[in-house]
């Protein structure tokens, strides 16, 4: 008897999904969004609304909310075919399936190694032969040390890394500064930038493969949007 429908996945909405990260960067890419020419449905700005995806005033657009890391998954997958993620998460993944075209110049800030003020005093880099690191970027902080030729053993953390040194769990984190109030708040010292971040366009390969006209018409929307706030 054959099974039907158990283990396959729901089909798939046609049309052209675009995934946009539901943190900090939000407030930042939906000028850019909406000066594309892309207006989400109402419910999109409703705190009380459970959905997920939302329909868009362009008719087979739609635009899905994720979590920051998660929007290069559904893209690098083909199940979103353009969207808005931060080179910390591209670099971490280093998916080969996303192009990266357009830097929209949002999202700034760096990632870099920090450890306790006292301890960065007299601390030397050129010592240094393994070390032990908090971080949610395991991926990015060993390669970066690695060409440096120390070993980085990485825990790895989901928020909150600046209370592993304070508690004792690694003496030393790797995450994102922006202002530093964060570092300073918790005693805290930067001691090396491993990059700079910013938010970039992204588009799955495939989709760029065998849908070339709209994915490039996409590309140059969020191109003359940037242009025209600059401008502005
Ligand atoms: N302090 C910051 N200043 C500027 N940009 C930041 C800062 N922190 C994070 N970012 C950028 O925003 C992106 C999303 O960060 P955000 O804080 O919204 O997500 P998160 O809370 O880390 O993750 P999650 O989506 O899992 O809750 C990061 O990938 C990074 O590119
Ligand atoms: O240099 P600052 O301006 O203080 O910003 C840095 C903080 O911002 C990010 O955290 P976020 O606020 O996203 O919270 P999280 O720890 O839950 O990721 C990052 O992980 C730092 O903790």
């Amino acid at each position: 008897m054959a099974h039907i429908g158990l283990d396959q996945p729901a089909s798939p909405k046609p049309g052209l999904v675009m995934a946009l990260p539901k943190g900090r960067i939000l407030k930042e890419v939906m000028p850019l969004v909406r000066a594309a020419g892309i207006e989400p449905e109402a419910a999109f700005d409703d705190d009380d609304s459970r959905k997920l995806q939302f329909d868009t005033n362009i008719e087979g657009l739609s635009i899905i909310r994720v979590r920051a890391f998660d929007v290069a998954t559904f893209v690098a997958f083909g199940a979103a075919h353009l969207g808005v993620a931060g080179n910390d998460v591209l670099m971490e993944f280093d998916y080969p399936e996303i192009y990266a075209p357009l830097d929209l110049d949002i999202g700034h800030c760096r990632l870099s190694l920090a450890e306790p003020d006292d301890m960065a005093r007299d601390d030397d880099m050129a010592g240094w032969s393994h070390i032990r690191v908090a971080t949610k970027y395991p991926g990015i902080t060993r390669r970066y040390f690695a060409a440096r030729g120390v070993q980085a053993e990485c825990v790895k953390l989901n928020g909150a890394m600046e209370l592993a040194p304070v508690l004792g769990l690694c003496p030393r984190i790797v995450d994102l500064v922006s202002t530093g109030s964060t570092l300073r708040a918790n005693g805290l010292r930067e001691v090396a930038v491993l990059t700079e971040i910013t938010s970039r366009l992204i588009v799955n390969r495939a989709a760029f493969k065998t849908r070339p006209d709209v994915m490039s018409g996409w590309i140059t929307r969020f191109r003359q949007s940037l242009e025209g706030r600059d401008a502005a």
